[in-house]
């Protein structure tokens, strides 16, 4: 960080082009440009800004806690820093991805970042009951999963969630279809209004999809939501292969009793990863289910694959 004469500290609330909304301790919340050719802030950053005219330039970024981001093969997506959780936002219908599911985990574990899954929709019974029952290895290797139903139980699922995110910031993810927007204004009645604010700040005007933004839960400003888009997609080309089942807690007991050091869990004798792969529906505690073995072994693969 440099030039601390003048500057002001601030949060991001929303970033979009070379252009980011910095909120002052006082709440009061400025247009700023980047200092650089590119915006390298991302909503949850702590920054130095400048006042220049009614609008700001930053001066500079405090060090990150942690960024959560995907990677594909050709460009990295920043979704935001500086964050206490992820909340995986999933519902009874549309059926879920158990893949997008595992690579969000994935993504969050490799920035040690607390992953809480949220299963939505529990008045469709009968879909709630598939969806609960496929998440139920995740429950054994020690996620949160938090049944939700947020069209009916709005002040049950309130306090419930809040329990989990008071105090906190949190990641709000989720599949199109999940129920990421009513979660959102449940926690945030004066969301919509404020996402059209910002868009307006950040673009002149112009009233385009919103990107990541901040919001507030309470009054006083300690619980931190962040909404982003994106979940669709999920590349996790930052990851090492080598590293995938230590950042998958159903595998990572078993990674020390492999023979190999090195072993890839895919074809080595004596792997210890391979040994408990389970056909017991639910994968108790310290089994592995079979549909993980498989995600991590399209994963290993993928991230084999030669980046040109
Ligand atoms: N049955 C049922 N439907 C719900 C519940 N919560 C939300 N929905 C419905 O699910 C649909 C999707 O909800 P949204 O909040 O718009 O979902 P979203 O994840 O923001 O979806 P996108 O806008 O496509 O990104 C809407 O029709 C909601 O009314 C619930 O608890 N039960
Ligand atoms: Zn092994």
């Amino acid at each position: 960080m440099a030039d601390t004469e003048s500057t002001k500290p601030g949060l991001v609330v929303a970033a979009h082009g070379r252009h980011c909304l910095v909120e002052s301790p006082d709440g009061s919340r400025t247009r700023c440009h980047a200092k650089g050719k590119k915006n390298e802030t991302v909503v949850g950053d702590r920054v130095l800004w400048r006042a220049s005219g009614d609008e700001g330039v930053i001066a500079g970024v405090q060090e990150r806690r942690n960024l959560f981001y995907r990677q594909d093969e050709i460009r990295t997506k920043s979704f935001a820093a500086n964050l206490d959780r992820v909340l995986v936002l999933i519902a009874a219908e549309p059926e879920f991805s158990e893949m997008q599911l595992a690579r969000a985990l994935i993504a969050a574990e490799a920035e040690g970042i607390e992953p809480l899954i949220a299963l939505n929709k529990s008045d469709l019974v009968e879909p709630f009951e598939r969806a609960w029952a496929r998440l139920l290895p995740y429950q054994h290797m020690g996620y949160g999963v938090l049944p939700l139903s947020l069209r009916l139980s709005k002040d049950v699922d309130r306090e419930h969630l809040l329990q989990h995110l008071r105090g906190k910031t949190t990641l709000v993810l989720g599949p199109s279809g999940a129920g990421k927007s009513t979660l959102i204004n449940l926690l945030v009645p004066q969301a919509q209004a404020l996402t059209g604010e910002i868009s307006q700040a950040l673009n002149s005007g112009k009233h385009t999809t919103t990107a990541t933004t901040w919001y507030w839960v309470d009054a006083e400003r300690t619980t931190g939501l962040i909404d982003s888009p994106g979940f669709q997609e999920f590349g996790l080309h930052h990851v090492d292969r080598m590293q995938l089942a230590a950042l998958m807690p159903d595998f990572k007991p078993h990674v020390a009793d492999c023979k190999f050091y090195n072993c890839t869990h895919l074809h080595e004798p004596g792997c210890g990863v391979m040994a408990n792969v389970t056909d017991l529906p639910g994968a108790p505690a310290g089994k592995i289910e079979p549909s993980r073995y498989r995600i991590y072994r399209t994963l290993f693969e993928e991230l084999s694959q030669t980046r040109y």
